[in-house]
This record gives C-alpha cells, sequence and structure tokens, in this order.
C-alpha cells in the first residue's frame, strides 16, 4: 500500500482559508466540512489533519502529522524540534507591544517593572531578555487586547495587522517584536517515501506561489523597438515574438514580476508598445 503525507492545518480562524486553498491549488482535493477533523485526499497520497494551530507544532513534532501550516509566531514560541521547509506568503502579521492610547510611551526601557500580558510568553520571555528589561509576564490564550482596560496588565504583546482591534480597544503599537507569516514546517526525519511525497508538495507549492507574483505580458511593438523591449522584458528564456498581420509590428509575449510592471511602463510606451495586457497566470514552473 502506498503510503500518505499527513499534512496538519488549521481547524478554524486566520490560517484556515488560505491553507485550504493553496493546497487546493496544489491539486489535492479534499472535503473539508465544519465537524471533519481528518480528510483524505482523492488526488494525491494525502491525509488532511484539521487541527487548532498551537498544537500543529507538538504534532509534527511527534511525528503524529509529518508536516503542517502554521504562523511562524507560532512555531517561533513552542520552540519544537522541527523543520521550516517554506514561507507562504499569507497570514502575514506582526507581534507587536501596545499600551493604552493615552500613555507616553518612553521607549522599550520603560516597560521595567510592568506588567505585560500575551499569549506568547517564550517570544515575550527572549524579547525582554534581549533588551535587558525585567517586566512580569502574564499569559492569557486570548481576547489579550481587553488586558490594560481591565487592570490586568500595563502593556501587552499580541498580533496585529490592521491594527483595527487595538484602535478599538484604545491602544496604540508602540514596538514590533516579530514579524509573521504562515510557513510549511515538517518532522525533522521523514521516512523515504513520504519525503518524496514532501518533495513534490513543495514543487507544487513553488509553482503556484511563484505565479502569484508574475503575471503575463503581451503587447504590440513596431519591430525595431523589439530588441530594447526584450532586454526590459527578458522573460523566462526570452520573449515570444510573433509578426502581425499589419507590416513593421509584432505582438511580444513575456512573463514580468508584479511589482516591476508601473516601474517599466512608461519605458514600453516610449518606445512605442500599444495594446498592453497583463494577465494572470496560474501555475508557472521555471
Ligand atoms: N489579523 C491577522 N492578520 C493576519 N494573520 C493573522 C491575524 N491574526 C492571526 N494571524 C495569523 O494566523 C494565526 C492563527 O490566528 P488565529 O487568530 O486563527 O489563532 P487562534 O485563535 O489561536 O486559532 P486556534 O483556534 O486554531 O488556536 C496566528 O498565529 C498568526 O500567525
Ligand atoms: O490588527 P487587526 O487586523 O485588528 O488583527 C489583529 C487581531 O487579529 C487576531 O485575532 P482574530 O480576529 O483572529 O480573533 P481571535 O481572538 O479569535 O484570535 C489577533 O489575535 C488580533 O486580535
Ligand atoms: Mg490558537
Amino acid at each position: 500500500m502506498t503510503k500518505k503525507i499527513r499534512i496538519a492545518i488549521q481547524k478554524s480562524g486566520r490560517l484556515q482559508e488560505q491553507s485550504v486553498k493553496l493546497l487546493k491549488e496544489c491539486g489535492l482535493s479534499f472535503s473539508n466540512g465544519p465537524n471533519r477533523l481528518k480528510a483524505s485526499c482523492y488526488s494525491f497520497p494525502a491525509e488532511i489533519l484539521f487541527l487548532r494551530d498551537d498544537d500543529i507544532p507538538q504534532y509534527v513534532e511527534d511525528g503524529v502529522a509529518d508536516v503542517g501550516i502554521v504562523g511562524e509566531n507560532v512555531y517561533i514560541e513552542k520552540q519544537k524540534e522541527i523543520s521550516v521547509i517554506e514561507k507562504l506568503d499569507f497570514s502575514k502579521c506582526r507581534l507587536s507591544i501596545a499600551i493604552p492610547r493615552e500613555k507616553e510611551y518612553g521607549g522599550p526601557q520603560s516597560l521595567n517593572g510592568k506588567k505585560i500580558a500575551t499569549s506568547y510568553p517564550n517570544i515575550v520571555r527572549q524579547y525582554l531578555k534581549e533588551q535587558n528589561i525585567e517586566a512580569d509576564i502574564h499569559e492569557i490564550s486570548g481576547s489579550v487586547e481587553i488586558a490594560p482596560g481591565i487592570g490586568l496588565a500595563e502593556a501587552i504583546v499580541d498580533i496585529v495587522s490592521t491594527g483595527s482591534t487595538l484602535l478599538s480597544n484604545g491602544l496604540k503599537e508602540v514596538e514590533t517584536v516579530m514579524k509573521s507569516e504562515a510557513i510549511l514546517v515538517s518532522t525533522k526525519t521523514l521516512d523515504p517515501e513520504i519525503q518524496l511525497l514532501l518533495e513534490k508538495l513543495i514543487f507544487r507549492i513553488k509553482a503556484v506561489n511563484t505565479a502569484k507574483n508574475n503575471k503575463y505580458l503581451l503587447l504590440n511593438t513596431p519591430n525595431e523597438s523589439i530588441e530594447a523591449i526584450t532586454n526590459i522584458l527578458p522573460g523566462m528564456k526570452s520573449p515570444t515574438v510573433t509578426p502581425l498581420q499589419q507590416a513593421g509590428w509584432s505582438s511580444l509575449h513575456s512573463v514580468i514580476n508584479e511589482n516591476d510592471f508601473w516601474e517599466i511602463i512608461d519605458q514600453l510606451k516610449d518606445l512605442g508598445a500599444q495594446g498592453i495586457l497583463v494577465v494572470p497566470i496560474e501555475k508557472m514552473i521555471i
């Protein structure tokens, strides 16, 4: 019987939807109803385990799951013997120190002797040690932003993305402790068959994520500008150039990193390019 790779993802919460989407884009189809804790993939030898995100590092360390998707913040906090395989480019956030909006902030040293509420005691302990601060860490498992308002702590360390949770709880962000995004983690030593499945999965994840950052670009160019445009748009190997019906003109197709597009658009126009189309790419294998 062929072995299956066991992939742990969050059951519900901030990582869930994007983790499911990524696996499905990688060709792993499975059903994920609200009460499902385990699902078999139809199209890939894999089993999906739906778990609390905080438990995923432990399950991966124990080998109950071979790989898992967690936030870097949880990976660092849990201090488990597991490997980081790949950053996944979603659930981007930061772990920040926040204090009541009306309070003056006098730098990290002003936290000396204060009480800090957090769900990330190990990360905070390490930060305080590095900054040479003596403060009291009060661990709570959720709704951390409420702590200063009810007199539980003078500061908090929690996840911030848009900052709206801090704002609605009368807090202000004063320091970033770490940045985080979703990552793929794995057990340190994998069975060789599972390792091969993991390599297939990584190949697919890279194809999906590279495609997201790139766009397919089509334009019409006067033939005398082909060389100059090729220098600006080298593409994966070199652009495809096909003649148009209209003499002296060609259609040029290439691939471009999304971030570069607005930087080069004026140069393309100056070289006489017309009818520029930018199209999303679904998968990209370099
Ligand atoms: N507002 C946010 N924006 C982006 N990413 C976030 C945000 N909040 C959390 N994350 C990331 O998603 C992860 C899971 O967050 P979530 O709030 O769903 O955790 P949780 O409540 O502990 O879930 P669980 O019930 O699985 O324990 C966090 O560890 C962090 O990496
Ligand atoms: O800066 P913001 O965009 O407001 O995001 C930050 C909030 O998002 C997360 O909570 P979530 O909404 O996932 O709820 P939770 O309490 O269930 O973790 C996190 O714990 C923060 O409270
Ligand atoms: Mg959790």
